[in-house]
Parts: structure tokens; sequence; C-alpha cells
């Protein structure tokens, strides 16, 4: 078929123009309401209020276990003159919940009478009417405002209806929201492992789904089809006679040629919105198909998400009367600059702590197909359109994406990434269910840093002094003067050569990598591994000059692996469990040093108690040794006291 004309933008609309303009066309929409079972309705929203059709109590009940009386024939009993009132008659045995007997208007305790001869009670005390007597409609009089419309009912409110005998409640019914995935390239999940390049793995449908099941909707969750304009427009026509409430195609929604959804929205109905100024979600689509809301999600999985909750979120509430729930927020400060463009509204992803005082959110990735920027993310920073960037330092306020309190038990890591930390998070939680280890890997450097400013709990660091071949300690003296920390070994880990399964350019050491035939990968400048080669090669007594590809800079262990496994590279450094992870043949190098920079002040926090309890535990130590590549004989060692002038201790 003929290529179509690449669509654009019309009038990309900000961020609050858009749901205004949303909110006009959809906020008075309603589903349908329905009766159902009262015991069924939980977290489902009235449409009437609903009023009580019995008293609750519907008769007179005692209250406490003990004797039926009656008040005034009590009057006048005390310590000095104790009464007698006979049983059966003057007394009549109750238990809580049943009904008060004729004649008789209060009930006192079993406590606090004394049967005498099983004939007699006597008491010390007179009681008043109505003591311990659960009166009709005390709770509820029939005719009454049990609860109002609009009101999404909780487990109290259904016990409530249920007692005053409304078996039936009116509701709104659930917005039914018909989900389109769309896209040529993709494959179900249960294929992911036999995707080629170029095809990807079918997920957003379920995000979708789950989101709207959340949100109080029924998704009616569709296979994938393809991104043909035919196919399309069929697929909407379907789900515009469907009982579907409301329309979700995803994606397809931007500049690209196979971009249809604006055109089949124009075909078949009318739009509102094409483009958000909002990063990630701003090709988001919005208009109406017959009298069903139409929304086009872009493709990436958090652009994706962030339009389902800027626009499909507010709907579902609307659509069963409902306000759009507002989010929980805190102040933090911002642990990093972040620059952020003009015009555009930013949702950044971050992790959130408390160090030594103070909440800080440290940014995590940005990118809109990064969906793990959303798994492991505390919170959400919105960055107006009107500002440039934020500057480290400055206060901030970020929407919770866990529970305030949790943050109190969130230990912020910050620098180079290990798999070691990976398996410290999860023994962690063993420990304690609550204690959660949130990191941001910006290398090793970044980590001291970090540490300086006072943002992290501990840092990770590999950095290797080439004069003294020590670890640590000289970026420690040169970056952290002023600020006490402690060196704490975490691991010993082998550093070496990734090459092709099977070896097939018979690479040994150091000196292939300058042979005409091998294709080398290389690290970023100022990382741990990088420098490592550098002092490798200086040790053998050779210059970079010679080595193809030594300018080629990767940023992980994982993206040089990467590069060997596919063979542009025939040669990468990395760790053993790089290698490992991708099946690669790895030609050890040397044994590196991975130790914890823990700030003084972090010593005595009860959370790094906890980790240190880890790392010197056997389980921890026999997972590490499990993994390959790793010698934990050090692990847990303090390897170094530094008061902020001078080290205070040696290796120990
Ligand atoms: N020239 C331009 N290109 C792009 C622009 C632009 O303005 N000009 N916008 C970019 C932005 S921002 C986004 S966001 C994406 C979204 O585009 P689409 O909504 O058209 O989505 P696709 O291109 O079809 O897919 C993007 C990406 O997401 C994957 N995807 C799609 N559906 C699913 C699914 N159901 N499950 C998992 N992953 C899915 C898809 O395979 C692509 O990798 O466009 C930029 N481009
Ligand atoms: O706006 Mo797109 O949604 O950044 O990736």
């Amino acid at each position: 078929m003929g290529r179509f004309k690449r669509t654009i933008y019309l009038h990309m609309k900000t961020l609050e123009e858009a749901r205004a303009v949303w909110q006009e066309a959809m906020g008075g929409y309603r589903t349908a309401v329905e009766q159902i079972a009262t015991e069924q309705a939980l977290g489902r929203v009235s449409a009437r209020p609903v009023t009580a059709r019995l008293s609750v109590p519907h008769y007179h009940g005692a209250a406490m276990d003990g004797y039926a009386v009656k008040a005034s024939h009590t009057f006048g009993a005390s310590d000095v003159r104790p009464l007698r009132l006979e049983l059966g008659r003057q007394a009549v045995p109750v238990d809580t919940g049943d009904p008060m007997p004729e004649g008789t208007d209060a009930v006192i305790m079993i406590e606090h009478a004394q049967e005498v001869d099983g004939t007699a009670i006597e008491i010390r005390q007179a009681a008043f009417p109505w003591q311990h007597v659960r009166k009709v409609g005390e709770d509820i009089v029939a005719g009454e405002l049990l609860l109002p419309q609009q009101h999404r009912l909780r487990p109290a409110d259904l016990g409530a209806m249920l007692a005053a005998g409304v078996s039936q409640v009116p509701v709104f019914a659930q917005p039914r929201v018909w989900i389109q995935p769309t896209g040529t390239e993709l494959v179900p999940a249960r294929r992911a492992a036999q995707a080629k390049p170029g095809q990807i793995v079918e997920f957003n449908g379920t995000v979708i789904a789950s989101l709207v099941r959340e949100n109080g909707g029924v998704p009616l969750l569709q296979d994938v089809v393809a991104d043909d304009y035919e196919s399309l427009l069929d697929a909407v026509r379907r789900a515009a006679v469907s009982p579907a409430d409301v329309i979700v195609l995803n994606a397809g929604s931007s500049a690209g040629s196979e971009d249809y959804t604006v055109s089949i929205l124009k075909e078949l109905g009318t739009l509102l919105v094409h483009g958000v100024a909002m990063m990630p979600g701003k090709p988001v689509l919005l208009g109406r198909v017959e009298s069903k809301p139409f929304i086009g999600l872009p493709g990436y999985p958090v652009s994706a998400i962030m339009a389902f909750e800027q626009f499909l979120r507010p709907l579902l509430h609307w659509m069963q009367g409902l306000a759009e729930p507002s989010d929980p927020t805190v102040e933090a400060v911002l642990g990093r600059k972040m620059p952020s463009k003009l015009g555009l509204e930013e949702f950044v992803r971050v992790i959130l702590g408390r160090v030594q005082g103070r909440l800080v959110a440290m940014p995590l990735q940005r990118g809109a197909g990064v969906i793990t920027s959303l798994t492991r993310a505390d919170g959400l920073l919105r960055i107006p359109q009107e500002v440039e960037g934020i500057n480290e330092g400055e206060p901030i306020r970020v929407r919770l994406l866990r529970s305030e309190d949790a943050l109190e038990k969130t230990l912020i890591m910050i620098g180079s990434h290990d798999n070691t930390v990976d398996v410290l998070a999860s023994e962690l939680k063993r420990l304690d269910a609550r204690l959660h280890l949130s990191s941001s890997n910006v290398g090793s450097l970044g980590g001291l840093l970090a540490v300086r400013r006072g943002q992290a709990h501990f840092a990770g660091a590999h950095l290797l002094d080439p004069e003294t071949g020590d670890y640590n300690r000289r970026y420690v003296e040169r970056y952290l003067a002023g600020t006490p920390v402690r060196l704490v070994r975490l691991v010993r880990r082998q550093q070496g050569l990734l090459t092709a399964p099977g070896n097939p350019k018979k690479i040994r050491g150091i000196e292939d990598l300058f042979r005409e035939d091998v294709r080398f990968v290389n690290r970023q400048a100022g990382s741990g591994t990088r420098i490592l080669l550098d002092y490798e090669l200086e040790r053998a007594g050779r210059s970079p000059e010679g080595i193809q590809g030594y300018d080629w800079e990767e940023y992980t262990h994982m993206a040089v692996a990467v590069n060997v496994l596919s063979g542009t590279a025939d040669c990468g450094m990395a760790i053993f469990a790089a290698a490992a992870a991708l099946g690669l043949d790895f030609i050890p190098i040397c044994q590196e040093c991975y130790d914890l920079v823990i700030p003084e002040a972090c010593w005595t926090d009860p959370k790094l108690e906890f980790l240190l309890d880890v790392i010197g535990s056997e389980r921890f130590l026999e997972r590490v040794r499990a993994l390959g590549g790793y010698d934990p004989s050090e692990s847990g060692t303090v390897v170094g006291v530094w008061d902020g002038t001078a080290w205070r201790e040696t290796k120990s």
C-alpha cells in the first residue's frame, strides 16, 4: 500500500489546556446506573443517596452480659446498704444482644452483681435508666440518610446498609474500557525469548488494563492489531459498536508514517487534542467516537502511563461521579541538577530517602521507554513548563509513589552498580520487609560527590589509584576533605576481557588488544574499569595507541557485554557477572575491590547497622559466591576510617 503522509501535531496544547478541554468535553459523562447486591458493592460508587429501611437496633437490647432490671427498683443500693433483687422476677439474666424483657429498662453487668443462693442477686450500686441498653434506632433510624450519592463504598458502608435492610444498592456501572494494542512489531509475552531485533514484547496492554482495574473500570483487552489503516479502522469500528464505554488505542499517535490514529479519529469521530506539552506522554490524542471518549496513548510505556494518569484516570472517576483523586506529596531537596525543556511539563522519576535529616530526591533515568524508571521510583517530580530546570539542593515537591513512612526505612545508595548490591537489597528485605534499598547508578566518582553533599547513606566505589594499586583511599582524600567516612569492603571482584562464546579470536590478554583483527569496546573516562585498563596497560609498558576502539566508550558493564555478544566488538573489559549474564567467554585480568563509602554521620543509623549485619551474614556470603567472579573473604571489613583530614586506621 502507498505511504501515508506523516502527520504533525496540529495544535499542541499545554497540559493545563488539554485537561481543561477534556474536562469540558467529558466531565459530565457518566456510566449507566445499575442495582447490585450490597454484598458485592465494595469499591463501587453510589449513584443515589442511600436511606435506611430499618432501624438499628430494631428492639431494645442488652448491651452487656448481666441482669435486666427496672432501674427504679435499684435506687438506694450502696456499699453500706446492699440491695437484693429476686432472680427471674426483679432481675432477669440476659446476654449481650438479647431483647430486654418486658418491664425492664437497665442492665447490671454480671461482675457488679453477686448471686445469693441461686434465687437472688445482691447489688451495691443503683442502676440508672437505660444503663447498658441499646435502644431502638440508637445507631440508625429507619428513613435516615445512610450514605450520600457519589460515595465510594467501603467495608463499613456495606455493613451499615445490610443492617438497615438495604440489600441492593444503585451504583454507577464500572466503566468498560476497550484497550487496543497496535503494532506490527509486537509479539506476545510468551514468545519474549524468541523476539528478533525490531520485535517488541507487548506489555502495555496489561499495564493499561491493570491501571483501569485499579481505577474502578473493567478492561476489555484486545488482541494486537497490525499498524495498517484498514485493520485499525476496523478495530475502532468494532469498539464503537461494542459495549465498551471508552476506547483506548496504543500506540501510533506520534509523527511516524505508520501513525494513523489521527486520520482514523477524524474519519470516525471528533479530534479534540493531538499533542500535549508534557514529557513523557507528548503524542497523546483525545477525541470522541460516536458518543464514546477516545484516547490514543503513546507507545512508550512510561509515556502511556503518564498520559493515562493525566487523562484516563480522571475520566474513569468522572464517569462514576467522583472527583479526580489527589496524590500525596512531600517536600524534598533535589540531589542533582535537572535541566528541563522550556515549554514542556516534565515528569521525572526519582528515588527518595531521608539522609541526615533531609528528604533527598535523586533523579532516575529519563527515557520514556525505560519502564524500570517507574518500578524503581519512590516519587515523581513535576517540572513545570515555564521552568528551564531545577538546581541541585533546591526544595521541591514530589508526588509520592510509596508511603511516606516507607521513606524513613529507605536506604539511598549512589555510585557504581554491582550485582552484589542487588543481593544486599534482597537480603535486607528478608530481614525486615520494611527496609528498602533505592540506588542511583552514577559511577564511583558520582557516588563520592553525593556523599560529600550529604545525599546518600552510602556510596559504592571501585576507584584504583594507579600509583599505589590501592582502592578508593586516594579518591576519598581528594574528594572528601572535611567529610568523615568509613570504607567498608563489600567484595573483591574479577575484571577481565569478554569475548564471544568460544573465544573465536583466541584472545588471551591485554597484548591481544593491539592485534589488527581485534576490535575493542571501552568504558567511559573516569569509570573504575577504564582506570583499571589504563593501569594494566601502563604496567605492561604500553600506550593505548594501536587499540582499535579505545575511543569507543560505553557506560556500563552490560553495554560492553551486549556489544561483544552482537559482534560489533570482539572484546571489551568488564566484570565476570556481565560475561556470565550473556554467556560470553571471560579471560580474568585482575581482581579489584568494590567498597562502600559510608559517611560517619550515617554510621550509627540503625538501617546501616542492618546493612552491615547483612554483609557479615553467612547467607549473603553464600549468595555472593554463587554469583561467580567474586571473592567475599574481606566482605564487611572496615578498610579505612577517614576523619576528614587523615586516616585514623589503616587496613585491619
Ligand atoms: N519524528 C518524531 N518521532 C517521534 C516523536 C516526534 O514527535 N517526532 N515523538 C516521540 C515520542 S515523545 C513518543 S512518546 C513516541 C510515541 O510514539 P507512538 O505513540 O507513535 O508509538 P509507537 O511509535 O508506535 O511506539 C513507540 C515505542 O513503544 C513500543 N510499543 C508500542 N506499543 C507497545 C505495547 N503495546 N507494548 C509494549 N511496547 C509498545 C513500540 O514498539 C515502540 O518501541 O514516538 C516518538 N517518536
Ligand atoms: O513524550 Mo514521549 O512521551 O517523551 O516519550
